[in-house]
Formats: C-alpha cells, sequence, structure tokens
C-alpha cells in the first residue's frame, strides 16, 4: 500500500513537550481522566480534535497582515463573500465566529416549539441548539452506520424511507429543516453520497422542506465521492464541492475544519427572507453581517483557506494520513471503524474493552489509558458524549462507543502515526487487565467537555 508524502514542506516548527509516564498518571488524575481537562502542554501528539487545530499555510499568514478591521464593510469579507459564491455557490453567507454561532442563528431563525429535525446521526452541538430551540432531532440516517464493522462506501446517507415516514408521521409544516451533515463525525467521518444528497433534495423540496447541510467536512465528502462514487473519478473536487451544494438550500460551516482556519465560520441560504432575518440576529449574537465575529484578517485567512482546501493534493494526503493509521490498527487487530472516515480513526472500545460495560465508560477509560501510555491526546465519542435523555434522565446508550483519534490538518507527519499506532498497540496487549471507570462530577449541559472520573 502506498501513502502520498506530505505535499507541504515545514516551515516553521511548535516544539512538542515530552513528559515522562509517571507525570502522565498525575496529570490525568488532576484531570479527572478526562483529556479534554489536560493541558496542551502535556499531551504529545494531540488528537484531541481537528476542529481549530489546523496548520496554516504562508499565503494564509501573508493573509493576516492585510486584516481590514474596519467596522463595517471590510475588503476582507467581501473577499470571503466572493469565495464562498464562487466556491459554494450560495446567494448569501453571515459569517459567524465558529461552526455554533451558524447554529444558533439557523435553529432560532427556522425551529418552532414542537418541530422535528431530522438529521443524518446527532451530532452535539447542533443538536443541543435544536433542542434549545424546542426541536426534537429525529435520526435518519441508513441502519448500517450504526455498525462500526460494516465497510460500506457511502455509511453517511439518509435511509428515504425513514424519511418518508417522518413525514408522513408528524407532516412536513412541523419539520422546518433536515440537516444533513457531510461527513457525519460521530459514525466515524463517513461521507453521503451525491446520488443520496440529489434524492434528499428532490424528496425534501416535493413536501417544501428546507435542506440545511452541515458543511463542516465537506472537502473530505467531496474526495470520498471522487473516489468511491461511480462517474466522479475524473471530476475536480471543486467542481464535486459545487455540485454537492447544488442541493442543499443552505448551510452551517465550522471553518475550522474543511476552511482550513483556526477560527471561523458561517451560515448560508439562498432564500432572501432567510438572510433578512439571520442578518437582524447575527448583530444580537455575532456581531455585524460583514464580520460575523471574526477579526477581518481571520476572514482574509478562511477564504485563502476555502481555495486551499479545493486542492486535489491537499485532501489526497489528508485522508491518506487516516487511512495510513487506520490500517496500522487493523493489522494489528485492533477494532476500528470501517471504512476509514476522513478526518480521524475510531476506535471500537467496546470491542475493545469487552469486558467494560458500557455505564463505566470504556471508551472515556481508553482515552485515558492511551494517554498515560504515550502522551497521545484521543476524544471520547461514546456514552459519556451521548448525554442523558431528557425524559428518561437515563443515559443515551449509543451502539458507537467510539475513541476518535482526530488528525489536525497539516500538522503530524506518517512518523507521529507509527508512535501512536505503537501505543495504541502497547495498550491492546494490556487491554485485560484495564478496568472501568466511575463519573464523579457530571455537568447538566454537554457533560462530557467538564465531566470528572475516578478508576474503579
Ligand atoms: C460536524 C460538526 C462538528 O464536528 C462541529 C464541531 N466539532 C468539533 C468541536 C467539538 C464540538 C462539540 C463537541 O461535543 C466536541 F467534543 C468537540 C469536533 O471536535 O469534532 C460543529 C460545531 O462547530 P464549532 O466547533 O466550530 O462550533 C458542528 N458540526
Amino acid at each position: 500500500k502506498h501513502y502520498v508524502a506530505e505535499p507541504y514542506k515545514i516551515k516553521v516548527i511548535e516544539p512538542i513537550s515530552v513528559t515522562t509516564k509517571a507525570e502522565r498518571e498525575r496529570f490525568i488524575a488532576e484531570a479527572g481522566y478526562n483529556t479534554f481537562l489536560l493541558r496542551s502542554n502535556q499531551c504529545m501528539i494531540d488528537l484531541l480534535t481537528d476542529s481549530g487545530t489546523t496548520a496554516m499555510s504562508d499565503n494564509q499568514w501573508a493573509g493576516m497582515m492585510l486584516g481590514d478591521e474596519a467596522y463595517a464593510g471590510s475588503r476582507n469579507f467581501l473577499h470571503l463573500q466572493e469565495v464562498v459564491r464562487e466556491y459554494y455557490g450560495f446567494r448569501h453567507i453571515v459569517p459567524t465566529h465558529q461552526g455554533r454561532g451558524a447554529e444558533n442563528l439557523l435553529s432560532m431563525i427556522m425551529i418552532k416549539p414542537g418541530d422535528c429535525v431530522p438529521g443524518n446521526m446527532y451530532f452535539t452541538t447542533t443538536r443541543a441548539h435544536q433542542e434549545r430551540n424546542g426541536a426534537t432531532f429525529v435520526d435518519i440516517i441508513v441502519d448500517e452506520a450504526h455498525d462500526s464493522q460494516l465497510d460500506l462506501p457511502f455509511k453517511g446517507n439518509v435511509d428515504l424511507s425513514k424519511l418518508e415516514r417522518l413525514i408522513a408521521e408528524v407532516g412536513a409544516e412541523r419539520i422546518p429543516y433536515l440537516c444533513l451533515a457531510v461527513t457525519v463525525n460521530l459514525a466515524g467521518g463517513q461521507p453521503v453520497s451525491m446520488a443520496n444528497m440529489r434524492a434528499v433534495h428532490k424528496l425534501c423540496a416535493a413536501h417544501g422542506i428546507k435542506v440545511m447541510y452541515d458543511a463542516t467536512r465537506c472537502i473530505e465528502n467531496a474526495y470520498f465521492i471522487k473516489t468511491r462514487e461511480e462517474g466522479y473519478a475524473d471530476v475536480t473536487i471543486a467542481a464535486i464541492l459545487k455540485e454537492m451544494m447544488s442541493y442543499a438550500d443552505g448551510c452551517t460551516m465550522s471553518g475550522k475544519k474543511d476552511c482550513l482556519v483556526n477560527i471561523g465560520g458561517f451560515l448560508c441560504m439562498n432564500d432572501e427572507e432567510l438572510y433578512q432575518k439571520a442578518s437582524e440576529l447575527v448583530v444580537l449574537f455575532e456581531g455585524m453581517p460583514s464580520y460575523g465575529g471574526m477579526a477581518g484578517r481571520d476572514m482574509e485567512a478562511m477564504a485563502r483557506g476555502i481555495v486551499e482546501s479545493v486542492d486535489y493534493n491537499y485532501i489526497h494526503h489528508r485522508v491518506a494520513q487516516c487511512r495510513y493509521l487506520a490500517d496500522k490498527l487493523d493489522e494489528a487487530g485492533i477494532p476500528v471503524v470501517k471504512p476509514t472516515g476522513g478526518h480521524a480513526v475510531f476506535i471500537d472500545a467496546r470491542a475493545f474493552l469487552p469486558h467494560v460495560a458500557q455505564d463505566r465508560f470504556p471508551a472515556q477509560t481508553l482515552a485515558a489509558e492511551l494517554y498515560v501510555e504515550s502522551g497521545v491526546r484521543a476524544m471520547e465519542r461514546g456514552i459519556v458524549s451521548a448525554g442523558r435523555n431528557r425524559e428518561t434522565g437515563d443515559h443515551h446508550r449509543p451502539k458507537l462507543e467510539l475513541v476518535r483519534l482526530t488528525l489536525p490538518r497539516r500538522v503530524y507527519t506518517y512518523a507521529h502515526l507509527d508512535t501512536v499506532a505503537e501505543a495504541c498497540i502497547a495498550v491492546y496487549k494490556r487491554r485485560g487487565r484495564i478496568a472501568g471507570l466511575e463519573m464523579i462530577h457530571e455537568p447538566k449541559v454537554l457533560r462530557f467537555f467538564t465531566a470528572r472520573f475516578q478508576p474503579l
């Protein structure tokens, strides 16, 4: 198997702080066995998230010096607007400080209490904003997405019969929009096929239901269409992206992922009335419609990042790095979500630690063990992240109990990934001796960010 070399050379470095195992045992105890509560300088290879952790290019850094910090009408906004219109194709763009900013605005202007918002698997902040505005999230992803070992090309797809049943059950007037995530983070970075996007748009349009993408990792999705879907092998990433977006009425975007910046986001729509409502609200939550919580320099960096993101060599390498790490773990017999997604390798913690009951937090336990073993910081994406059911008060118990090894864009090399693989294999060898955790501090909202645990 061939894994393409990094299509960039290093110009500036940031030293990694090296720790000992004894220090890491102390650090993780002080952090309540929650990797979110570790300090950056306590982590050697930080795979917590690909959000905001991107290394920017020299071209983007040059753009930072061209920030027009005028309060209104910044030339950087006009540049960002022009680039988003060209590459995403939507008529209107409302800048926000990051994805959650866009999710907040979208949920407030489109949802009324009692609504249903169908989507392809939940995401924590997306569902939280939908629920905060009185809607119920309804999962309409294909069943296969909930099976970590099923190796299918588009596990992010919508099950159209589930969507039709929901429309028949609740009525189109109670469905303000369908939220289609491209790719699906918690399914393992799984993509949606172009055919499915086309079919979803057609079905929703027939019922007057808008389709709003969560476009956060849309470049990775475009790459999987190019490499996995019939008829797209010779189509450019940019052309695939444009066609993908043509099947949506708008999108939310966390620029901190596929727009290659450390802060930034936007909300897009074609509908004039939606744009007017968003423009009124953005001044309340994000600032002027021409800066949305970002400095001019940040908008310039994002405009340049969008242009870089559609470069085939960039995305081909990024996905190759994920495949490289996944292949190494798979070869060692470690259960990982199949097929490999676009932004991370997801370890199936239930299969890794079958003797640890789900309410003893196997993914949380494994992330803590991995950190102590090697200083690699991963993220729990299982029962802790799933939170509690608002009606019953019991934990949501997701089938997917995962540890996410998330690769920042253009930061680490294959040698770092070798170190990560060696650490996972070392923990795997001693998995029988790993017991679970108990939660000793449970926050009310999005508990996984600050919950604390102790060993059983
Ligand atoms: C598909 C999608 C995201 O992945 C996403 C963010 N993602 C993060 C950061 C994060 C978010 C929520 C957590 O429970 C979490 F532990 C980590 C991440 O690591 O994956 C957002 C929100 O975009 P914002 O982060 O720019 O506001 C919207 N949509």
